[in-house]
């Protein structure tokens, strides 16, 4: 099976994918990762250097070839990897996508630190900034993230919770 996490920078894609792949005995792969190995250098670089376009073009040929790679992991995808490049297609039909919905304050908290080292949250100049442009960067992803099958939101979203959703989920289809 092929199981992709979506959703907002700093949902815990990363973290519970990594979890999920273990418990479910599957590779784990992280696009962000594949691309800065590809590439060679991080993708804050990537942005800064060659601009956004060139990143999603690189994102969706990357995401294309794990793919066709693996027919097996679990993959966590970078925040905006669904709203480009018809990704989200593919996706949904090369295996199961759940999305994780995290509530903007609960991002918020886990984003301030790091937000200066995030090509599309860096030079804010407050947490209110902080704040705002990721309500409005939600606002514009909520289409695409809430065409998953599979959804859970935080703080409920465990590996057990995940475990049950795929078991009923796999049962009903
Ligand atoms: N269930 C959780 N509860 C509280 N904090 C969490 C949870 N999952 C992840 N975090 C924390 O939130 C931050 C972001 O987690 P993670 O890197 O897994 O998210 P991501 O969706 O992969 O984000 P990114 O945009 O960086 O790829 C990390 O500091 C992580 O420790
Ligand atoms: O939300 C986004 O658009 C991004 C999230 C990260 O995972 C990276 O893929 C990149 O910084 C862009
Ligand atoms: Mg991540």
């Amino acid at each position: 099976m092929r199981l992709y996490l979506i959703g907002m920078p700093g949902a815990g894609k990363t973290t519970l994918g990594r979890a999920l792949a273990t418990a479910l005995e599957l590779p784990f792969f992280d696009l962000d990762e594949e691309i800065v190995r590809q590439e060679g250098r991080s993708v804050a670089e990537v942005f800064q250097t060659e601009g956004e376009v060139y990143f999603r073009c690189r994102e969706a040929e990357v995401l294309r070839e794990l793919v066709e790679r693996q027919p097996r992991l679990v993959l966590a995808t970078g925040g905006g990897t669904p709203c480009f490049h018809h990704n989200l297609e593919l996706l949904l039909e090369t295996g199961l996508t759940l999305y994780l919905a995290v509530p903007l304050p609960e991002l918020v908290r886990r984003l301030h630190e790091s937000a200066a080292a995030r090509p599309l949250l860096a030079q804010l100049s407050d947490v209110a900034a902080l704040e705002a442009r990721l309500h409005e960067t939600l606002a514009a992803r909520q289409r695409f993230y809430d065409r998953a099958p599979l959804r859970c939101a935080a703080p409920t979203c465990t590996v057990e919770a995940v475990l049950h959703l795929l078991a009923t989920y796999q049962a009903s289809a």
